[in-house]
């Protein structure tokens, strides 16, 4: 594949730059100069499991360019897409962000997190420390499997849906409609708000 240049100056000392890095550049740039809203599924089944939400809470809003605006209510859910009984409950909760970084970014920090609080991943929907998804950014969509926009599942979970309506409740999934619609059209048997337990939006 022969790579397309943008014209440079004439000086043959300075090397011409690639347009797909002027590109990647110019995107950069501008995400910069306009923070993007995201939404982030947040699920722990393994240990203490408010304790890593809380963890995972603070460590998003330690990271450079992200700005935590919402934490919802905390819900404990059944395990959703595994054997009734196979796996401890959840607890779920859904973060609102503004960020400056972008999609490929927040992905790779989403992944630290969950390295941080050692999650480890051996099966599909195996019982975990700690899970964060992105459920969207911005209006983007993506069928791109290594950060799929929308999350391809978020729409069918309630686990999801319930505590993003809390703290949204005018939210729109890209692409899917309404959340409330969403919500009234899947079970929300197993998905209980846990008032007695409280997520703290970090100062
Ligand atoms: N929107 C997204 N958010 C997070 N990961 C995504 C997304 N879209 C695609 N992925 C990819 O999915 C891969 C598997 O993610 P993970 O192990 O967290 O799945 P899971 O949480 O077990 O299941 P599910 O995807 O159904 O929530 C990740 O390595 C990531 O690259
Ligand atoms: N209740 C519940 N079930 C799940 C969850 C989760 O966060 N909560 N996450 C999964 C994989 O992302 C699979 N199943």
């Amino acid at each position: 594949m022969t790579a397309s240049f943008t014209e440079g100056p004439s000086d043959p000392t300075v090397q011409p730059v690639p347009a797909s890095v002027v590109e990647k550049v110019d995107a950069a740039d501008s995400t910069l100069h306009n923070p993007q809203r995201a939404v982030l599924s947040l699920g722990a089944n393994l240990g203490n499991r408010l304790e890593t939400l809380q963890g995972a809470v603070d460590a998003l809003e330690d990271t450079p360019g992200v700005r935590i605006k919402a934490v919802s209510p905390v819900y404990e859910t059944e395990p959703w897409g595994v054997e009734p009984g196979s796996q401890p409950s959840y607890f779920n909760a859904v973060v609102l962000l503004k960020t400056t970084l972008p999609p490929d970014s927040l992905l790779e920090r989403a992944h630290a997190v969950e390295e941080a609080f050692h999650r480890v991943r051996d099966e599909r929907w195996g019982a975990r420390t700690i899970d964060v998804d992105i459920v969207s950014y911005a209006d983007l969509i993506s069928d791109d499997p290594v950060l799929t926009l929308p999350h391809p599942r978020a729409h069918e979970r309630a686990f999801v849906l319930a505590p993003w309506l809390d703290v949204d409740p005018e939210a729109q999934l890209p692409g899917r409609g309404a959340v409330a619609e969403l919500l009234a059209d899947v079970t929300r048997t197993g998905v209980t708000p846990r008032a007695d337990l409280e997520l703290r939006l970090p100062e």
